[in-house]
């Protein structure tokens, strides 16, 4: 392979961020040739400057207009190009490139991904709030501008490499650990402290996707993920408890055949893949899995009573596609108000529940599915509004 591919990263900060990077920088035979075109980020401009040097990109971005002038300097006489703001991450995506690494954390990618779209990317889909929220407008507007997504998230990167044959798929089962209190009674659950709900067992990721794990709700996010951008529906999609992480999810076939795919919990697998797709590239200081050390796996079926996020996806879907929207609002809203000590983690669920039921109430009439990314945002805006007043209530 020795075909330049040009990469731009949004979050190139974050955990995504690092172990893309990491994959980028990595120095071995029978890889492609990368060139970073634009990295972004929120805050960390120290950091972002830092990077944008090392890997010599030709355009960094940060989110956070105040820290542009800090960036500017950083940057100067680099010959690297920068912006700030909200439409400084979308010049970021703009930039010609192979392919753009959607790694922001929330809705907030969803502008700057749309953008990547539109350029005809090929969109390593890290970010799973953006199709959820927006769910076959994305899908659509990646047709019309004939984007490739391709799964980067562990368990829909693992379907979309054993799923051959859709017509003939029974179900697609989303693995999920369990989190950090697969094994907590309710009453430890409700004097959870975010210390404890972002110290993943087997994953090192970003606060809010670890949250996300520990209420389960990531595992609702990816249902939707997956129902989307595999067009299943929630029916044919189950979710299995596996608490070692290893097997990342599986897909059964009507003629009895189950092909999973498996491999250390490590996300440099996933983005490989899709940074080499449709081929595939070592990753050489990456731990190999060794079954025969690690001995056995298990697989246990969740507690709705105590997680009730997942089958709180299904309801979402089954009212309609403005639904996972609100869903997905109100938990970013609900997991930032947990982590900075304003409601407790049992209350994370509860919000998000409770202000569905009341979109799906008569005070709002009959809820209609978005037309627009306008209806889309209007409705993304509303929800964490209604969720921030519920919260201070
Ligand atoms: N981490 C993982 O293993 C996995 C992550 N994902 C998904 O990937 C995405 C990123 O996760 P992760 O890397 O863990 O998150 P992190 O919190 O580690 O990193 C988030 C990145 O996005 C930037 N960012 C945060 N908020 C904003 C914003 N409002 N506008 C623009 N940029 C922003 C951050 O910049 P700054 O550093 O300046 O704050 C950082 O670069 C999430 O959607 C997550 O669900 C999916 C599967 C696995
Ligand atoms: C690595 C990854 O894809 C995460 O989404 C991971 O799956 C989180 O673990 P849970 O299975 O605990 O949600
Ligand atoms: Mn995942």
């Amino acid at each position: 392979m020795s075909e330049q591919v040009k990469v731009s990263l949004l979050g190139a900060t974050g955990s995504i961020g690092s172990s893309t990077i990491s994959i980028l920088k990595q120095n071995c035979a029978d890889m492609p040739e990368f060139k970073v075109v634009s990295l972004t980020a929120q805050n960390s401009v120290q950091e972002l400057a830092k990077l944008a040097i090392e890997t010599n990109a030709e355009f960094a971005a940060i989110g956070n207009e105040n820290k542009y002038q800090e960036l500017k300097d950083l940057l100067a006489g680099t010959g690297i190009e920068c912006a700030s703001g909200e439409t400084g991450l979308v010049d970021a995506a703009a930039r010609q490139c192979d392919t753009l690494v959607s790694a922001i954390t929330g809705a907030a990618a969803l502008r700057p991904t749309l953008e990547g779209i539109k350029q005809g990317a090929k969109i390593a889909l890290a970010n799973k709030e953006s199709i959820v929220c927006a769910g076959v407008l994305f899908l659509s507007e990646a047709k019309k501008y004939n984007a490739t997504l391709l799964p980067v998230d562990s368990e829909h990167n693992a379907i979309f490499q054993v799923l051959d044959n859709h017509k003939r798929v029974e179900k697609l089962i989303l693995t999920a650990s369990g989190g950090p209190f697969r094994t907590s009674t309710i009453d430890e659950m409700r004097e959870a402290t975010p210390e404890q709900a972002i110290s993943h067992p087997n994953w090192s990721m970003g606060a809010k996707i670890s949250v996300d794990s520990a209420t389960m709700m990531n595992k609702s996010l990816e249902l939707i993920e997956a129902s989307y951008l595999f067009n299943t529906p929630e029916e044919k999609i189950d979710v299995l408890i596996h608490p070692q992480s290893i097997v990342h999810s599986l897909v059964s076939y009507d003629d009895g055949s189950v092909l999973a795919q498996l491999g250390m919990p490590d996300m440099r697998t996933p983005i490989s893949y899709a940074l080499a797709w449709p081929n595939r590239m070592p990753v050489p200081g990456l731990e190999r899995l060794d079954l025969g050390r690690i001995g056995s796996l298990s697989f246990e079926t969740p507690d709705d009573a105590r997680f009730p996020a997942v089958s709180l996806a299904r309801k979402a879907l089954t009212l309609g596609a403005w639904a996972p929207n609100v869903i997905n609002a109100v938990n970013e809203i609900a997991v930032d108000a947990f982590l900075n000590n304003v409601i407790g983690f049992m209350d994370i669920t509860r919000t998000t529940e409770k202000l569905l039921d009341r979109f799906a109430s008569d005070e709002f009439g009959a809820m209609t599915d978005p037309n627009s990314f306008d209806d889309v945002f209007e409705l993304d805006g509303l929800a964490r509004k209604l969720a921030l007043e519920a919260i201070k209530a």
